[in-house]
């Protein structure tokens, strides 16, 4: 089954909402963003995660050492490198990593294929900031490579009513989503469990 991860929590009640809804992975901000938490806000939210939930840590061109100190005393499991990291910089910080890539082109799907990560991810090319424009890109872009699915996250611009089709025509291993479960800039706890029914009665 699709794993699901949402993205840019700010506040402990969508916290609790998220995990009622049965997510797989709870996603955290640190790079700029107006979804933007501080490390000590994100280990206080983290302490309702149960421990089968991934936490992972979004960042932007970040340097090591704030990657690694949030990495710690969130504590997360992953890191999403958001931006233009090379994957010898990703490689030396030697965490659990994903790599997300901003897709335009088969050629931008491609560069995939250089980073030695645990996961892809992929994403519409962000607007005001690196992330989180809440548009899709065209998904026939990831069938016209060979890139494997099975460690693949699609990301942006997902929805209540288009995730099915992404997951039929993608088959990621995880869809994430932040903007289409917010309604006014804020997490909305039925378009959460909407979200969440939607991908897990998928099959
Ligand atoms: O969500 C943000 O504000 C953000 C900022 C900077 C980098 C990444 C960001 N979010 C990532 O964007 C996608 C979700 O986008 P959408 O809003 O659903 O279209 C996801 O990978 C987030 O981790």
């Amino acid at each position: 089954m699709t794993k699901v991860k949402i993205c840019g929590l700010m506040e402990h009640a969508h916290v609790k909402a998220v995990v009622e809804a049965g997510v797989d992975a709870i996603g955290f901000v640190f790079a700029p963003s107006k979804r933007r938490v501080t490390v000590e806000q994100a280990k206080e939210l983290a302490r309702a995660i149960p421990s089968g939930v991934m936490k992972i840590g979004v960042f932007v061109d970040a340097s090591q050492e704030e990657m690694t100190h949030a990495f710690h005393e969130v504590p997360l499991d992953f890191i999403q490198f958001h931006g233009d990291e090379s994957p010898d910089f990703i490689k030396k910080m030697g965490l659990p990593s994903i790599k997300a890539l901003s897709v335009q082109s088969v050629e931008d799907v491609e560069k995939a294929t250089s980073f030695d990560v645990d996961f892809l991810l992929f994403d519409t090319p962000g607007k005001e900031f690196k992330g989180g424009s809440g548009e899709t890109f065209d998904w026939q872009l990831l069938n016209d490579t060979d890139i494997p699915t099975d460690r693949l996250i699609l990301a942006g611009g997902l929805n209540v009513d288009n995730v099915r089709e992404a997951i039929q025509r993608v088959r990621p291993y995880m869809v994430d989503v932040s903007s289409g479960v917010e309604n006014m800039g804020r997490k909305d706890e039925q378009m959460i469990h909407a979200f969440v029914r939607a991908v897990k009665n998928e099959e």
